[in-house]
């Protein structure tokens, strides 16, 4: 089993008055199975294309043969696109030691870059340093017309121009966006003149959910990972669905369970505190997922990512000691005996024996464990999720369940998983300000 997941510290029978109501939990649960339902059947009826990339295995070998040819001889990979076409590749490629503190950017094979955000200076002087012989750019965008991204590629093509490779742009780039289909595509008209080749973006799979197509999986496989790992992963959250399983034994169902009933208490905060730097950028990726998700009609619950054990030292205290508006997850992974073993006699220099021959995950692991108990003895409901081995599999049944709770919850609160009719005032908006100059 990839992920353990215990939930009894979440409800007031276990953790007392704090806790989630045991009778509205029960309920709610039961509500649930309709949206288990709707999933298991939006599966066989292929409505939901999303679900249809659990356990796929028909595209791998193209989407690794493309990663192959786009990092052949680099030493750069610029992955350009923000929100749902960056921050799921961010997910898996932090598992290569993509930004991970100290390590990132000494980790093995090509550097690679996400650019998700827009800044000039960044830009500036990413361009004044990178070896453009050997660096590739791969732009990412569903719509095809995000502006930050299509700033990003044509200050790309200008750059590339005047320095003497603008007669290789095709082998500088790859683009991923949805088949132009009568519809206007920015980024494919801004690089298929040059011959950039294009991957096809799902037209079913919105950004937030795209983790499991190419977009995931590309960026993925070029930094060296088992991406068809990753696809059973995802299957290994799914098929408790598929078979129909009571929704106590559905993990997701109990997430969304939690989550709505949270909401109902007045509890509009879910903070996901994961103690693994590899989980860093899967927690950046579920608030955009929980956030564009549910966040519409007045509801939604607002989503706080910690890091543990750093942000015991920066958030710990507001979440034991402040308003009790808030659900917990923290996620451990199996750290036990793992890292650089203490020396007992350092160990007895700074006066804590208990250190002494113990591993450095050993600490880490303890402290993981203290903070779920902590919360839980001070009426903070909590649920914990174990990883065992953090690796390709686990990794992708742990978008899958997120992805499967997000939509749950959604349907269990009353609002569409799928749209995110408000983002797009402030996009037109910035586009008229630029205009003006
Ligand atoms: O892939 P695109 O179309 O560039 O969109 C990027 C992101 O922008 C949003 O549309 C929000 O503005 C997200 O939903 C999406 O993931």
């Amino acid at each position: 089993m990839s992920l353990v997941q215990t939930y009894d510290r979440a409800l007031v029978s276990k953790i007392g008055e704090g806790g989630i109501d045991d009778a509205a939990f029960h309920a709610k649960l039961e509500q649930s199975r309709e949206a288990l339902d709707w999933v298991r059947s939006a599966h066989a009826n292929k409505e939901l294309a999303l679900l249809g990339y659990a356990g796929k295995t028909d595209d791998v070998a193209a989407i690794e043969s493309a990663a192959k040819t786009f990092a052949e001889g680099a030493t750069d990979l610029i992955f350009y696109g923000t929100g749902g076409s960056s921050l799921g590749s961010q997910a898996l490629a932090q598992l290569a030691d993509y930004n991970v503190p100290g390590l990132g950017v000494l980790r093995d094979g090509p550097r690679l870059h996400f650019l998700d955000n827009l800044d000039p200076i960044t830009l500036d002087k990413l361009f004044a340093k990178l070896p453009l012989e050997t660096s590739r750019f791969m732009a990412v965008s569903k719509s095809g017309g995000t502006g930050e991204t299509l700033t990003q590629v044509m200050a790309t093509i200008s750059l590339l121009q005047a320095n003497g490779h603008g007669d290789h742009l095709a082998r500088h780039f790859l683009g991923l966006s949805e088949p132009e289909a009568g519809k206007k595509n920015e980024l494919r008209a801004l690089l298929e003149p040059y011959g950039v080749t294009f991957l096809e973006h799902d037209t079913g799979v919105g950004g937030r959910y795209s983790v499991a197509t190419n977009v995931g999986l590309l960026p993925a496989a070029a930094a060296g990972l088992d991406i068809a790992a990753v696809r059973n992963g995802f299957m290994d959250a799914l098929k408790p669905i598929l078979d129909g399983a009571e929704p106590k034994d559905v993990p997701a169902a109990i997430g969304a369970t939690l989550a709505a009933c949270a909401a109902d208490a007045g509890k509009n905060v879910s903070v996901m505190m994961s103690y693994a730097d590899r989980l860093e950028r899967t927690a950046a990726w579920w608030v955009q997922l929980w956030s564009e998700s549910l966040g519409k009609d007045g509801k939604g619950t607002t989503p706080v990512r910690a890091l543990g054990p750093v942000d015991q030292h920066s958030q710990l205290q507001l979440h034991l000691g402040g308003p009790r508006d808030k659900l917990f997850t923290v996620v451990t992974v199996g750290f036990a005996g793992k890292g650089p073993k203490l020396d007992p006699e350092l160990a007895a220099r700074v006066g804590e024996p208990v250190f002494a021959n113990k591993t450095v995950g050993d600490f880490a692991a303890a402290e993981g464990r203290a903070t779920a108990d902590t919360l839980a003895k001070n009426g903070r409901p909590t649920r914990t999720i174990y990883i065992p081995e953090l690796n390709e599999r686990a990794l992708g049944t742990f978008l899958m369940q997120f992805m499967l709770e997000t939509i749950i919850t959604a349907r269990l609160i009353g609002v569409n998983a799928f749209d995110q009719p408000a983002v797009e005032e402030g996009k037109i908006l910035a586009k008229k300000y630029l205009g003006e100059g």
